[in-house]
């Protein structure tokens, strides 16, 4: 299934902007359905990836949960439509006005981080007369082979608490007034492409659960993050990232128990295909080594390239089968990380021409910023 971008309509329209295919989202999310088929399994949506309200709306439609890390992502969702009791609400930074709004809308669980945050949460809770359901972040120490940016469950970095500090925070949860321990966090990184990690992390949680049921504790939940990647290279040939592998993993090496809930927070998967950042080409310059396409959309507008070196292919989408040429695609933002690709093959380039850069639905247009003082980029959506 590919994008079809409607070119007579782009071409009045102030570029650079946003586009989404509603139908490729539809039936992406059709699809997580179709595969995470175990009645134990729960999705919520990572709402940091694309919180686009056109976007959020299809997503509540489906009925999944919404997987939060602000409590202006709680407003965000709450607006959306999404029921407080389906958010879950991660973070190694939550402030006390972010804790009380989880409370107040009852959220289903807090993902905590660290002991200092569980104790504010006990404090907070006690003082408002509520109950904070909560999961235990356990960071497991396992590579999960992706971008070091992006990496999250190294014993290094800054997310969850690591292995050998758990039975304190198991003990201490469940001697805290109004915390009521529900189960394990884990998120170990994003667009991640291989199984392996996904296998590791479920063999250290087989090997956890045996422990703490040997000591007469049980979780209700166990939550695995996200973390799915996504086919940056060849979004036509992989429009839907493959769920049915990645359930199918969880389902055969995970030991679930019959009454528990296991939740995923997918976010990079559910949206990124179905967006691209659609800019045209101011000026094509020569270099002395080489020619330049400098386009309308910057790093303010798609940060992942400056950001992670992430590269969205870039098509062209005006003029699809010209002769082919190679050039740096530069943004117009005084940095020299502003590039979209260099030495990209494309068939030739012209002022006015309209690029799409694909794959830009998830941590695009979330991730703009007014740098220069430039606008947020507007955002369209197929029919
Ligand atoms: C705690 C948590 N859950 C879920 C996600 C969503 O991850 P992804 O977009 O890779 O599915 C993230 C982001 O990496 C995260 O930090
Ligand atoms: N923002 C990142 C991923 C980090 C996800 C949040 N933990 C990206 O664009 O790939």
């Amino acid at each position: 299934m590919m994008t079809r971008f409607p070119i007579e309509e782009f071409s009045s329209l102030q570029t650079p902007f946003y586009f989404y295919d509603l139908k490729l989202l539809d039936r992406t999310l059709k699809e997580i359905k179709r595969t995470a088929r175990d009645s134990r399994f729960k999705v919520h949506y990572a709402i940091k990836a694309n919180a686009n309200p056109g976007i959020l709306r299809y997503i509540q439609a489906a009925g999944f949960g919404v997987d939060c890390v602000s409590g202006w992502e709680i407003e965000t969702a709450i607006e959306a439509g999404f029921r407080g009791d389906r958010i879950v609400f991660a973070g190694v930074g939550k402030s006390d006005n972010e804790i009380r709004l989880g409370l107040e809308k009852d959220i289903e669980c807090f993902n905590v981080e660290s002991e200092p945050e569980l104790r504010v949460i006990s404090q907070i809770a006690t003082e408002m007369g509520k109950t904070a359901r909560i999961a235990i972040r356990v960071n497991p120490n396992i590579d999960a082979h992706t971008h070091a940016y992006i990496t999250t469950g190294l014993a290094e970095n800054k997310f969850g608490i690591n292995l050998e500090m758990l039975p304190g925070m198991v003990a201490l949860a469940c001697t805290l007034p109004n915390i009521e321990l529900k189960g394990l966090h884990f998120h170990i990184g994003s667009q991640i492409t291989e199984n392996e990690p996904f296998v590791m992390l479920c063999e250290t949680i087989n090997r956890l659960q045996d422990e703490y049921e040997s000591r007469g504790i049980t979780f209700s939940s166990i939550n695995l993050g996200g973390g799915l990647g996504i086919d940056y290279a060849h979004p036509e040939r992989h429009p839907i990232p493959d769920f049915e592998g990645y359930f199918t993993t969880f389902h055969n090496h995970l030991h679930i128990r019959p009454d528990q809930e296991v939740h995923f927070e997918l976010g990079r998967s559910v949206v990124a295909q179905c967006g691209s950042l659609i800019t045209r080409v101011l000026y094509v310059k020569e270099g002395t080594t080489k020619k330049f396409a400098i386009v309308d959309a910057g790093m303010s507008d798609l940060i992942r390239p400056a950001l992670y070196n992430a590269h969205h292919k870039i098509e062209n989408i005006t003029n699809p089968n010209g002769e082919l040429h190679h050039y740096d695609v530069v943004g117009p933002i005084c940095e020299s990380s502003d590039c979209f690709g260099q030495d990209e093959t494309l068939p030739a380039l012209k002022r006015g021409d309209l690029l799409a850069l694909r794959s830009a639905g998830a941590y695009g247009e979330i991730m703009a910023s007014r740098y220069n003082c430039r606008p947020f980029p507007p955002s369209y959506f197929s029919e």
